[in-house]
């Protein structure tokens, strides 16, 4: 072997493991086949530097692949929920008509959550105990970070952290009253009482917010006479599943995927008092690529928006060299800068404003301010202009946003925000790392970039 082969080789073998042969892929494969996955034969567990665990391809994968399919049963989506008898008796039988006070109180993703813990709860009695087990211990969204750094990170940040909070906060406390009101005395109820605790529910919380696909079942099941089920809790749509094996694929955002349900006979709307396991065992859920993946490369799927906010916050990892990035600035903030300028909008700016959206989506990017910051800057500039009609001006825009007046107007504020980002990198960069932290000053550091760009140009 040459050198170059041999250095080559060295590469590849840093770069990722296999690790179908540990114990607990054993175990996984073999729960994965007794319940009736069918996976593509070329795809093992492997280790991946920049990944950590994910799905390797042993040969060529062409585009329009079956990468796998599951049956229904394998999945836990609305009907597990809706099919467990126990967990649904939990609400059912309660000294609090539970249906009615909690009406659309929480999200389905917060009741996935609780019905996982229910799960984990009754240990190796449940069906799902491998699965469970498979499961990553903790994760690594800053919604973990202790508060003496979080007040350090980046307000975008901090907002997403705080909202997760609401959610998870007020849903826990809905559910541990739900628990301590139920009558249902069955010994597994018993023991999730002392079992849900707020660190398992933030587990699983974002056990279901790292892992969900997109499943709409709406097709198989009629969802007529909500109200007498527990669905009525919820407050959005129930279109996410969780999709054992399927979940051990990472994110590309050059991924590109479909999904679709496979359903043998016609099954109809299926009205959701009698909905049983043996309904579903023809349905399954398969997954293919349109991608090409060569032999001894990582297999990977799209989860959708990959900008680096959103998958740092959501899912617990940065993206380097993301152009699609952006630094957000609020409407508010914005006002407050203006008036610092002596500048205070009129009832009509606000107005036309508001009617013409230009108070949300503003930031900058690598290619400059975005349109609703440009638009909003020209109602600043030039709303009472005698000789401008504003509203074709803010729509050529779209084609020229370069007016030196606006841009260098609003560069005082981007300076202070950027010179603010700094003084926090700094701050955050004496604590000690870990992977968390990391996200955060990957993020940070990219809206420096962003910044000096727009204020260099
Ligand atoms: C659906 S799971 C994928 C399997 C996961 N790696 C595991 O070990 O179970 C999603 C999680 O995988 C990790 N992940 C996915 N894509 C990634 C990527 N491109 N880079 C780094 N981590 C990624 C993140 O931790 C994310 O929350």
């Amino acid at each position: 072997m040459g050198r170059t082969q041999r250095k080559r080789r060295r590469k590849k073998l840093v770069q990722f493991y296999t690790c179908n042969n540990e114990n607990s892929s054993i175990l996984l494969n073999t729960w994965l086949s007794d319940n009736g996955l069918r996976s593509s034969k070329k795809l093992v567990f492997a280790m991946f530097e920049t990944t950590g665990r994910g799905l390797l391809t042993k040969k060529k994968i062409s585009a329009g692949e079956e990468l796998m399919n599951l049956p229904l049963n394998l999945t836990i989506n609305v009907t597990s929920l809706l099919m467990d008898v126990l967990f649904c008796r939990i609400f059912l039988e309660n000294k609090i008509s539970c249906l009615l006070k909690y009406k659309q109180k929480v999200s389905f993703q917060s009741l996935m959550a609780f019905y996982l813990i229910h799960l984990r709860a009754q240990g190796v009695n449940s069906k799902w105990h491998v699965y469970l087990e498979s499961l990553p211990k903790e994760y690594t969204v800053p919604y973990f970070l202790p508060n003496e750094m979080i007040c350090h990170i980046d307000s975008e940040i901090v907002n997403e952290i705080t909202k997760q909070k609401n959610i998870i906060v007020t849903s826990f406390n809905i559910f541990s009253e739900v628990l301590q009101n139920t009558t249902c005395n069955y010994i597994e109820v018993q023991n999730l009482g002392s079992y849900f605790t707020l660190s398992r529910y933030e587990w699983a919380y974002f056990t279901v917010n790292t892992r969900c696909v997109y499943m709409d079942l709406t097709k198989l099941i009629d969802s007529q006479n909500l109200s007498s089920t527990i669905l009525s809790l919820i407050n959005d749509n129930t279109k996410i599943s969780l999709c054992p094996y399927l979940d051990m694929i990472n994110h590309s955002p050059n991924a590109r995927n479909e999904t679709k349900l496979i359903i043998n006979k016609d099954l109809g709307n299926l009205p959701l008092t009698k909905l049983n396991e043996d309904i579903f065992s023809d349905v399954r859920f398969s997954i293919y690529t349109k991608n090409n993946f060569d032999p001894y490369t990582q297999v990977f799927i799209c989860y959708g928006d990959s900008h680096n906010l959103k998958l740092i916050t959501e899912y617990g990892f940065f993206l380097p060299s993301n152009d699609i990035d952006f630094v957000p600035f609020t409407f508010d903030d914005i006002n407050l800068y203006l008036n610092s300028r002596g500048v205070k909008l009129s009832g009509d700016q606000i107005a036309f404003i508001n009617n013409h959206g230009l108070n949300k989506d503003l930031y900058i990017d690598l290619k400059g301010l975005s349109f609703n910051f440009y638009g909003l800057l020209m109602v600043v500039k030039y709303y009472y202009n005698k000789n401008l009609d504003i509203s074709r001006l803010i729509y050529s825009a779209a084609i020229c946003s370069n007016d030196r007046v606006l841009i260098e107007f609003i560069m005082p504020m981007v300076k202070d925000r950027l010179v603010s980002i700094n003084v926090d990198l700094d701050k955050l960069c004496s604590f000690s790392k870990n992977m968390i932290l990391d996200n955060c000053i990957n993020l940070m550091g990219q809206y420096v970039n962003i910044l000096e760009k727009f204020i260099k140009c």
